[in-house]
């Protein structure tokens, strides 16, 4: 489980996250929406101690992440917003293995983690491709097969859809629902509800640093529209 408990945060005396408490329950699959600007990257860089609270806690598995840096990074895999800050390797193959080699586990398992996870992002086969030559839809999908290489037991992704295909975007969706469906906690930080609204167990919404909605995706909808978050036609 990742817990907020009255998390607050300022950047420079301007308070940017105030007495957030929000729990993702191990196998939850936790939608975080709000507009641009509203806290949403500055929660999630709290999940494994990018930043610490001013005030509150953040715990992962019932440890403060303060407590312990490691447990939190091996626990939490994150995919941020601009995933060419996050590459190690040149290739593709490079990348997606540097993680799981780092566990030090055999050959064969981190061969099966490594195409496991490229599949999962509709980029089965392409190892030896290199990463500066790919597009910017292409490197998020490397950065999210990165983290899921590492199989940890909750992922927190930050806006992981910007710049997908309709096919990749829907080909990560069905593999985050199966990671959820099997005990992975998921937090997916998202202005846009297309598509994750059906599968989501919760839609939390943020303004101005603020939770200001948690709910079940059919309840939260309502207060979402008001809220100017984009919201599925139907
Ligand atoms: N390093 C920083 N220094 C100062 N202010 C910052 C910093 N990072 C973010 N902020 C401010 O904190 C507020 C929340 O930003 P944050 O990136 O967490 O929002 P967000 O909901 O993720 O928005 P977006 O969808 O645009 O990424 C904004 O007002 C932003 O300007």
């Amino acid at each position: 489980m990742i817990e907020f408990r009255s998390v607050s945060y300022a950047f420079d005396d301007i308070s940017v996250l105030e007495d957030v408490s929000l729990a993702i329950a191990d196998g939850e699959f936790v939608v975080l929406a709000g507009a641009n600007g509203s806290g949403k990257t500055t929660l999630l860089r709290h999940c494994n101690g990018l930043l610490e609270p001013d005030s509150g806690t953040v715990l992962v598995n019932e440890t403060p992440v303060s407590d312990d840096l490691i447990a939190a990074r091996s626990s939490v895999g994150m995919v941020f917003q601009h995933p060419r800050d996050q590459f190690v390797a040149a290739t593709i193959g490079a990348d997606v293995a540097f993680g799981p080699e780092n566990l030090g586990l055999a050959r064969e398992e981190i061969d099966r983690r490594v195409g496991e996870s490229l599949e999962a992002v509709n980029m089965a086969g392409r190892d030896d491709e290199r990463i500066d030559q790919l597009s910017g839809g292409e490197q998020s999908r490397v950065a999210i097969a990165g983290a899921l290489a590492m199989e940890p037991t909750h992922l927190v992704l930050d806006e992981p859809f910007t710049g997908l295909d309709d096919p990749a975007r829907r080909s990560v969706l069905s593999r985050l629902e199966s990671l959820a469906a099997d005990g992975t906690g998921i937090l997916l930080a998202t202005h846009d509800l297309r598509d994750v609204v059906g599968i989501a167990d919760r839609i939390v919404a943020m303004r101005d640093g603020r939770v200001v909605v948690d709910d079940s995706p059919e309840d939260a909808l309502e207060d979402l529209a008001r809220l100017e978050v984009r919201v599925p036609d139907t």
